[in-house]
């Protein structure tokens, strides 16, 4: 894995320095524009032109046995919704500007009202209907988790070649902070109740049943979970492998990627694990309030643009940070230089 430039880096960071600001006045805003600077491998950095957000969606089925506060049909709903442009992320993407695609890796639903054309598209990639429930079973075959695998890089791919210079992962199904919180336990050797959190809002008692849960699928596995192949296979799904090889590609390809709340920073942690240096090309739009998002976070040494107390999914804490990048861009781009001052 290349990282981004550390000469261009070191460029950026004598440019911000000369600012006509006093040191450090810009904050975390200077930080990004040193960091999206040494990603392009440009100085200035280039202005954001073509932000793409790829979700990535499917049923969990885990959903079914008590882990959330909404049934799983939610899922295929949602995405007809998204579809229509009317998501919470739809509205934050069309005022950020940026493009969304959804696809249906594993949804229960077949969607079979949609014309043909529409399907198609939706379902390119579609891996099979609902991932297994993770506490009784592996979520995937081997073969399931090679296609999901290859489903993700192939996306990035033609979203780099749509011409992004920034790419973010969003999730849609019901269930996946349960699989996402088993993942982050897996990865960094914690119990349920360290990782596990509301998702879309379950009382104790659920959530009581969800870590139980959680413990039960991490027992289950065992030993195999430290390996982030198994584990995504364990106890992950086919959207969370996708958006994983989606956002790992994104580094080997050298395009930043913005990272969401819990299921984009656990996929951004398995990406690094299943490619080390991964990280370096990411930044974190947001802090969500499940401990797994944090907890990760800090196990990529990332710390999030923005805390606003979101807790969504979708892309769209991700896609609410976007004009901080564009603002940090135009800061390091614009600002005169002290030694113009005179
Ligand atoms: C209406 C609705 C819209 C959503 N958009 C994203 N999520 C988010 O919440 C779900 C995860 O939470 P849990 O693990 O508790 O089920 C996922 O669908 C995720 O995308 C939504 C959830 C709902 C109900
Ligand atoms: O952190 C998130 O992204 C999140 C939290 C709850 C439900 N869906 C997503």
């Amino acid at each position: 894995m290349t990282a981004p430039s550390a000469t261009v880096h070191e460029q950026a960071t004598r440019r911000l320095a000369a600012l006509a600001t006093p040191p450090g006045a810009l904050g975390r805003l200077g930080e990004i524009a040193v960091w999206i600077s040494a990603a392009q491998g440009t100085m200035p950095p280039r202005p954001l032109t073509n932000v793409r957000l790829v979700i990535f969606a499917g049923d969990h089925g885990v959903a079914r046995h008590g882990v959330s506060a909404f049934p799983p049909e939610i899922t295929g709903a949602m995405v007809r919704v998204l579809l229509g442009g009317r998501a919470g992320v739809s509205a934050l993407a069309r005022t950020a500007g940026v493009h969304v695609r959804v696809l249906d890796l594993a949804c229960a639903d077949e969607f079979a009202e949609l014309g043909a054309d529409a399907r198609d598209r939706l379902q390119q990639f579609k891996v099979r209907r609902g991932s297994a429930p993770i506490h009784l079973t592996d979520a995937l075959t081997e073969e399931e988790f090679q296609a999901s695998y290859r489903a993700g890089e192939t996306v990035a791919l033609e979203e780099i070649e749509a011409g992004a210079d920034l790419l973010i992962s969003g999730d849609m199904g019901i269930g996946n902070t349960t699989a996402a919180a088993a993942l982050v336990g897996a990865v960094l050797g914690l119990p349920a109740a360290a990782v596990v959190g509301r998702g879309t809002g379950v009382d104790d008692a659920a959530l009581a049943h969800k870590t139980e849960l959680v413990d039960q699928a991490l027992a289950r596995v065992g030993a195999r979970s430290a390996d982030p192949v198994e584990a995504l296979t364990a106890l992950g799904s086919a959207d969370l492998v996708a958006a994983s090889a989606f956002l790992l590609t994104a580094a080997r390809s050298g395009v930043p990627a913005l990272l969401d709340g819990l299921m984009g920073v656990t996929c951004g942690l398995l990406a690094d694990r299943l490619a080390p240096g991964s990280a370096a090309w990411f930044v974190a739009g947001h802090r969500s309030p499940e401990p797994a998002q944090t907890l990760a976070l800090e196990a990529l040494g990332l710390s999030p643009l923005l805390e606003l107390d979101m807790r969504l999914g979708e892309g769209s804490g991700a896609v609410a940070a976007v004009p901080l990048l564009h603002s940090a861009i135009a800061l390091l781009r614009d600002v005169a230089l002290l030694e113009d001052l005179g």
